[in-house]
């Protein structure tokens, strides 16, 4: 038996990631529909080798009779429309920021707390911030030996994290450099081609940033409510892969053979660190890639049970697109995707 799926957001970034993972790996859809925002209303794009969809409008689609519906078309509009769908007997995924510290919706990276789904109850389900994804993928099987009290963690985000147009960007102030065009500066606050920009999201009141109070406050919900996690995060001119710079401390001693047996051995994690020139993964290599890529392990030892790493992966699939069919396929799993299950919302 297969489901009816709709993907809102699918001319974004995020969204044609997920179409493509959709067919990719074979999830069980009987139909699957494309909607984004009324401008897009028309636009064709592929579903897999075969299959062009037409895309619809999100404002006006009606979810009736839809099992499954995943979302990415920015915070605020999925604040409208996913409880709509949710309402309207349809789970719904989010990719956004929105939902994700909301009690009763799940916050899942399922190689860490799939067991979480079972605790949805709005029809909704929140898939994490993108920095956030790839690192609790990376720091579980250490956590799981050695307990982490605290994380320092320094990002160096790509553009795609930005979207579509955060991509454009890039491109368009890399080509103009080199006909002595000046930058167009619009999706960043500062030129971002041959250049890192310290600030990712909006400022809070304490001087971080959403992203970094995101990383601190998802990691709570998804890994363990006691970790405190420092966070800096960097947009940098990278079109895909996010990487991490991770220095964690730990309760338990920490043991380097057993730290790297655990990432070997650990679901969603390759580990490649060889200790000599190239023996470590760059984001460019992670690009199109499932797996978080764990490189650069050695004991910290400026602090007591220390350990520090290199973390990357490909923002637009563990980040975002590839977590969200995951999760979809971990609910199939559990036999949690059907009527009743996961309750609508009251809207
Ligand atoms: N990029 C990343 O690494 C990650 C992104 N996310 C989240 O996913 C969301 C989308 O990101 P991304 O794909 O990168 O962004 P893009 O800007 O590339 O795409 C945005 C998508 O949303 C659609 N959209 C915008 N406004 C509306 C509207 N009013 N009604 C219906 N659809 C609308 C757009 O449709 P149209 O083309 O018609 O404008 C487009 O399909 C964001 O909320 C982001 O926070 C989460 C984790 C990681
Ligand atoms: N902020 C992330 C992507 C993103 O959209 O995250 P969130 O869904 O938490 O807003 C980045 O720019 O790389």
């Amino acid at each position: 038996m297969g489901y009816r799926v709709a993907v809102a957001g699918a001319t974004g970034a995020v969204g044609r990631e997920l179409l493509r993972i959709l067919a990719e790996r074979d999830f069980p859809v009987d139909e699957v529909v494309a909607l984004a925002s009324p401008r897009s209303v028309g636009r064709e794009i592929s579903f897999g080798e075969k299959k062009v969809l037409k895309v619809q409008n999100l404002e006006t689609f009606d979810f009736t009779g839809w099992d499954l519906a995943l979302f990415s078309p920015g915070g605020e509009v999925s604040a409208i429309y996913a409880p709509k769908a949710a309402a309207a007997g349809c789970v719904v995924i989010d990719n956004t920021s929105h939902f994700r510290m909301e009690p009763g919706i799940p916050l899942v990276v399922p190689e860490v707390n799939a067991k979480a789904l079972k605790k949805a109850r709005r029809g909704i389900i929140a898939n994490p911030n993108c920095s956030t994804a790839q690192m609790m993928v990376a720091l579980k099987p250490l956590h799981d030996l050695f307990k982490i009290k605290r994380i320092v963690v320094s990002t160096y985000q790509a553009v795609s994290g930005a979207g579509k147009d955060g991509m454009d960007e890039l491109f368009a102030q890399t080509k103009g450099t080199f006909v002595n065009d000046p930058p167009t500066i619009a999706q960043f606050t500062k030129q971002i081609a041959f250049n890192v920009i310290p600030h990712i999201d909006r400022f809070m009141e304490d001087g971080s940033t959403k992203e970094e109070w995101k990383m601190a406050v998802e990691t709570r919900k998804i890994l363990d409510p006691d970790i405190q996690v420092m966070a800096t995060c960097v947009r940098v001119p990278v079109f895909i892969g996010h990487s991490e710079a991770i220095s964690i401390e730990c309760e338990k001693p920490v043991d380097l053979k057993k730290a790297r047996n655990a990432l070997r051995k650990a679901l969603g994690v390759i580990l490649r660190d060889e200790r000599e020139d190239g023996g470590y993964v760059t984001p460019i290599e992670t690009v199109g890639e499932d797996a978080t890529y764990v490189s650069r392990l050695r004991i910290d030892p400026s602090v007591e049970n220390g350990l520090a790493l290199w973390c990357v992966s490909d923002n637009l699939r563990k980040g975002a697109a590839l977590n969200a069919v995951q999760i979809a396929e971990s609910l199939v799993e559990q036999d949690l995707l059907k009527d009743g299950v996961l309750l609508p919302p009251k809207v």
